[in-house]
């Protein structure tokens, strides 16, 4: 099997008394589109950054192509196409003017897919970099951070300050293009009808752990909604993977993940509930927000109820 392209071990981070990574541990194969999901403050843009070196983990080890970033920070970012969050660029010059100084900098830089990226987006060739609308910005910054044709890009949530049909072209054609070129795309987002579409695994980061890491599809195929009859709770087995647990008159409507494997242990009750697939925001929303305790008590003498 070939090294990963990214690999964490172990890795946390605290600010001072506060830790903001607890064990965070992942490997993203060559080729693959990595989306790390996360609320505000749950930890992505640190995790990047020390990817790249640009601070130390408290403890853990990263990796990026086999290259320790906490030794050897400038090797890992001329290996890597990055966009960071706050990415500020040098506001006197053009966007012609930027690939050209970036262009001494990686020999592997090209020139044609700049010019026709510069057009695609539709960035002004020859206005000063500081004048550029926000979305502009993030698109030369895109630009920067792939024209060198790095094997492995992170990017720090890369569609914010875009507009729909910008983060459309982005996602469509841009991760597209680099999904062809069989390059590793780490990216971090918020906006996950789009991540769906385009990522091949992703990891959710709750409060700086790592909760659960997954091929998208196979995320999809594990976690499930259930609607059943409330009292027929009473007669169910309590689910080990419980993501989330709410009453609709009625009606219990739960979240669980390993799905396959509870909905086996209900039919061995007789009771089969309703299953609704569900999109990535809600698989997301269930992580890092479902309520679980409620489950109502079990009876005395457990009795089959059929719904
Ligand atoms: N330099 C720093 N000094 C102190 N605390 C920091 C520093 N950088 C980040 N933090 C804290 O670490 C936590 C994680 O921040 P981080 O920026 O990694 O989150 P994030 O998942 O990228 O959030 P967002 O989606 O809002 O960008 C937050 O509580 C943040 O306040």
């Amino acid at each position: 099997m070939s090294e990963p392209a990214i690999e964490l071990d172990k890795l946390a981070k605290s600010f001072g008394a506060n830790q903001v990574l607890h064990d965070v541990s992942l490997s993203i194969p060559p080729g693959q589109t990595f989306a790390l999901l996360g609320r505000n403050g749950a930890g992505k843009t640190t995790t990047i950054r020390i990817l790249l070196g640009l601070i130390a983990a408290s403890s853990g080890q990263a990796w990026v192509k086999g290259i320790d970033p906490a030794k050897h920070p400038l090797h890992v970012r001329g290996q890597v196409g990055y966009l960071g969050e706050d990415q500020t660029m040098y506001p006197w010059m053009t966007p012609v003017e930027l690939c050209r100084f970036l262009s001494a900098f990686y020999p592997t830089w090209d020139a044609a897919w700049a010019n026709e990226l510069l057009s695609r987006f539709e960035i002004p060739p020859h206005a000063r970099i500081g004048r550029l609308s926000k979305g502009q910005g993030v698109k030369l910054g895109l630009i920067a951070a792939l024209a060198h044709r790095p094997s492995v890009v992170i990017l720090d949530d890369p569609a914010m300050g875009l507009d729909p049909v910008a983060r459309k072209e982005f996602n469509r054609h841009l991760v597209e293009h680099l999904q062809a070129e069989g390059t590793t795309v780490l990216y971090s987002s918020h906006l996950l009808d789009e991540v769906e579409a385009v990522a091949d695994s992703v990891a959710i980061l709750d409060q700086g752990r790592i909760v659960r890491t997954a091929a998208t599809d196979a995320l999809r195929d594990d976690v499930k909604q259930l609607v059943l009859p409330w009292d027929a709770l009473a007669k169910a087995p309590q689910p080990a993977c419980l993501l989330d647990l709410r009453r609709h008159e009625d009606r219990a409507v739960l979240v669980i993940d390993q799905a396959e494997h509870y909905l086996a242990q209900l039919a061995a009750v007789q009771i089969e509930p309703q299953v609704i697939d569900l999109r990535l925001d809600d698989i997301f929303e269930a992580f890092v927000i479902g309520r679980t305790e409620g489950w109502p008590e079990q009876p005395r003498a457990a009795e089959a109820v059929s719904v």
